[in-house]
């Protein structure tokens, strides 16, 4: 079958920070559902407005636009990209050759208080052409965290969990905003055949909030192994499952393979931006399956690990980590 439709459901988050117990169930099953078919949803109301959206994209803009040893200054050695600037050729997808078609800016947590966590965390890097960068990033950081809280309240609903499970675990955790610049190919013919914006792959986090991007070019591989465009309404912001969502869910939640592939010719002189926030618990937090998601039928699949054990594996596979 060529045509699939595929469960891509647009939710309200108000329907869960605001509603009633009944839109509150209704929203934890719809996302269950999403997360265990597709691993895909589309959220509305998720706290950004279209001004702040907007003037992300225009300091995300002027940022990649600055000269190249400007950027190349905010390069830090031994962060394996945590922070800071990662040039062109750097990352590419866990079982690709060729590295992908982008550029990368990626900010962490700010500790307020517990000097101890605070010093397990690398320090963010501020942009000092850019004050707005800074102050921005921040604000938007903040903003998909406590979306991403209330999201996790939900789909810890659906898992039966207490609905508080993943607040300690996330408060203060390891999240990282990455903001992307599929830069402009200018002779498509001296790139390599198999090169692309951003090969397939699966994100490594729990969950992963994206703000629509500039540009069409996101897929998902669907079950029947075609590809699918996902297309976010207005400024929603398009929510998928994480490897460690799914390990921890013992497959139950689907991290789905997903890209973002090359424009038409026409179009590779044109850049494409956009922001996810890869939503990390802390270092310490057990992936080991959760007891209700192991069965007869569904027996444990992979061994315990924490979540800082897993980044690190995961790290070095896609080449950022020596
Ligand atoms: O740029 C996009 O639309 C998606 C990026 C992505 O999948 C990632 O950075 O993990
Ligand atoms: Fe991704």
């Amino acid at each position: 079958m060529l045509n699939t439709t595929i469960n891509i459901p647009r939710l309200n988050l108000l329907d869960f920070t605001e509603g009633t117990a009944e839109q509150r169930k209704q929203f934890s099953d719809d996302i269950g559902k999403a997360f265990t078919d597709t691993g895909f949803v589309t959220v509305a109301n998720h706290g950004m407005n279209k001004e702040l959206i907007d003037e992300l994209y225009e300091v995300v803009k002027q940022f990649f636009a600055l000269p190249e040893e400007a950027k190349r200054a905010y390069e830090i050695p031994g962060l394996a990209g945590q922070r800071g600037y990662t040039a062109k050729g750097k990352e590419k997808a866990k079982d690709a050759k060729t590295p992908d078609l982008k550029e990368f800016w990626q900010r962490g947590q700010t500790i307020i208080g517990d000097e101890t966590l605070r010093a397990s965390y690398p320090e963010n890097v501020e942009v000092r052409e850019l004050p707005r960068f800074n102050a921005v990033t921040e604000e938007v950081y903040r903003r998909l965290e406590t979306a991403g809280r209330a999201l996790l309240k939900a789909i810890a609903g659906f898992l039966e969990l207490e609905e508080d499970y993943f607040e300690d675990k996330v408060i203060n955790g390891n999240s990282i905003l990455r903001a992307i610049h599929y830069f402009p190919i200018e002779n498509p013919d001296e790139i390599a055949p198999d090169a692309v914006r951003a090969g397939a792959h699966e994100d490594i986090n729990l969950i992963t909030l994206l703000i629509g991007a500039s540009a069409d070019g996101l897929e998902v591989l669907t079950r029947n192994g075609t590809w699918y465009p996902v297309k976010a309404y207005g400024e929603d912001i398009v929510v998928n499952v994480g490897d460690m969502l799914q390990r921890l869910t013992n497959n139950k939640l689907k991290s789905t393979t997903h890209r973002v592939v090359n424009p038409p010719k026409e179009l590779m002189k044109t850049s494409r931006y956009s922001v996810p926030f890869f939503l990390h618990p802390k270092a310490e937090m057990s992936l080991a399956a959760l007891e209700n998601c192991v069965d007869a039928s569904h027996p444990k699949i992979y061994p315990d690990c924490t979540a800082g054990e897993y980044l690190d594996e995961r790290l070095r596979e896609i080449g950022l980590k020596m």
